[in-house]
């Protein structure tokens, strides 16, 4: 099996809603792939449809070519993570993981396996509905696993998981993706995803914003600023206003210039003889990029109403 997973025109519907709007991207093999997106997107809503939970109005899901009628199914093909909490609190980790053993054909000690790798060995025996939620991201993480899949899907997972715990997840995911498998990762926070996913697919509206590297995804960011210190700030924006920057003073010694590069900023100044006490290039954090990009598709903000 080759784990691609390739969204094409994919459309849903709720009524006057389009939840999701025409999304086609692909998802690769050997990658952590980030899937970002202000609340409210769409993530949830594509994820259910690449697990052929959901139908779309319109448009198509195939992994590995096949789409989900075709396809083999259960936890032994594709493992996700959607909702931590949508579990039979009654019952044991244990025997929640070793039911769903049973169903999909799964050797009994991958339970035991599952439940070490992600560290509920000593919880297992306890009841499900007295977990916090961070034990239960930890549970749904072991479902994802438990059969050993080409493909794995997780939405949120680092909801209410302590810094050690996203640790670990982080180092997990990387692990499983340079296995060969199939990693995407939800998440509406690029905080969460810039030590995490190395391709990113983000949505807005249930629209496609951008699939592409990290790496890419920074650069379409306002791109670099230079910070620039000076005992002559007045002098120096004027020099650098007539040279075509933009130039923001900070209120002290500091000029954030944009639209000069650091090398050009030096030559003007040293042109007109203005002394310089720093000159340091910034790169546009991916935060700010994944702002600006979706600031257009943010549907709750704080504060007036759009
Ligand atoms: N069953 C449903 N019935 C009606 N509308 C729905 C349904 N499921 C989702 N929606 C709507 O579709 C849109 C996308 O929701 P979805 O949960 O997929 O977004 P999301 O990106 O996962 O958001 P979040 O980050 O908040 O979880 C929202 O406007 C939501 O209200």
């Amino acid at each position: 099996m080759i784990p691609v997973i390739e969204v094409k025109n994919l459309t849903k519907r709720y009524g006057s809603t389009a939840a999701v709007n025409g999304l086609t991207f692909t998802v690769r093999p050997g990658h952590v792939t980030g899937f970002l997106g202000p609340n409210g997107a769409g993530k949830s809503t594509t994820l259910r449809m690449i697990l052929g939970l959901n139908d779309p109005t319109s448009g198509t899901v195939t992994v590995d070519g096949r789409g989900f009628r075709d396809r083999p199914r259960g936890l032994r093909h594709v493992g996700a993570l959607l909702d931590a909490g949508d579990v039979h609190g009654g019952r044991s980790a244990r025997a929640h993981l070793s039911a769903l053993a049973r169903s999909n054909g799964i050797p009994r000690d991958r339970v035991d396996e599952v439940l070490q790798e992600v560290g509920l060995t000593g919880a297992a025996g306890r009841r499900i509905g007295g977990y916090s939620l961070g034990m239960k991201q930890r549970l749904g993480i072991a479902t994802a696993l438990l059969g050993d899949p080409p493909v794995l899907l997780f939405d949120e997972p680092l909801n209410g998981l302590d810094p050690e715990g996203v640790l670990w997840v982080r180092g997990l995911f990387r692990r499983l993706a340079a296995e060969g498998r199939t990693v995407f990762v939800s998440s509406h926070l690029m905080s969460e995803m810039e030590n995490t996913a190395d391709q990113l697919v983000v949505i807005g509206r249930g629209e496609l914003i951008a699939a592409e590297s990290l790496a890419e995804f920074a650069a379409r960011g306002t791109g670099l600023s230079v910070a620039v210190r000076s005992p002559e700030l007045t002098a120096l924006a004027a020099v650098l206003t007539a040279g075509g920057a933009t130039v923001h003073p900070d209120g002290g010694e500091t000029l954030t210039v944009s639209g000069l590069s650091a090398a050009s900023i030096g030559e003007l100044a040293f042109r007109n003889r203005i002394v310089l006490h720093e000159l340091s290039p910034r790169a546009a954090s991916l935060e700010q990029a994944f702002m600006e990009l979706t600031a257009d598709s943010v549907e709750y903000l704080a504060g007036e109403a759009r």
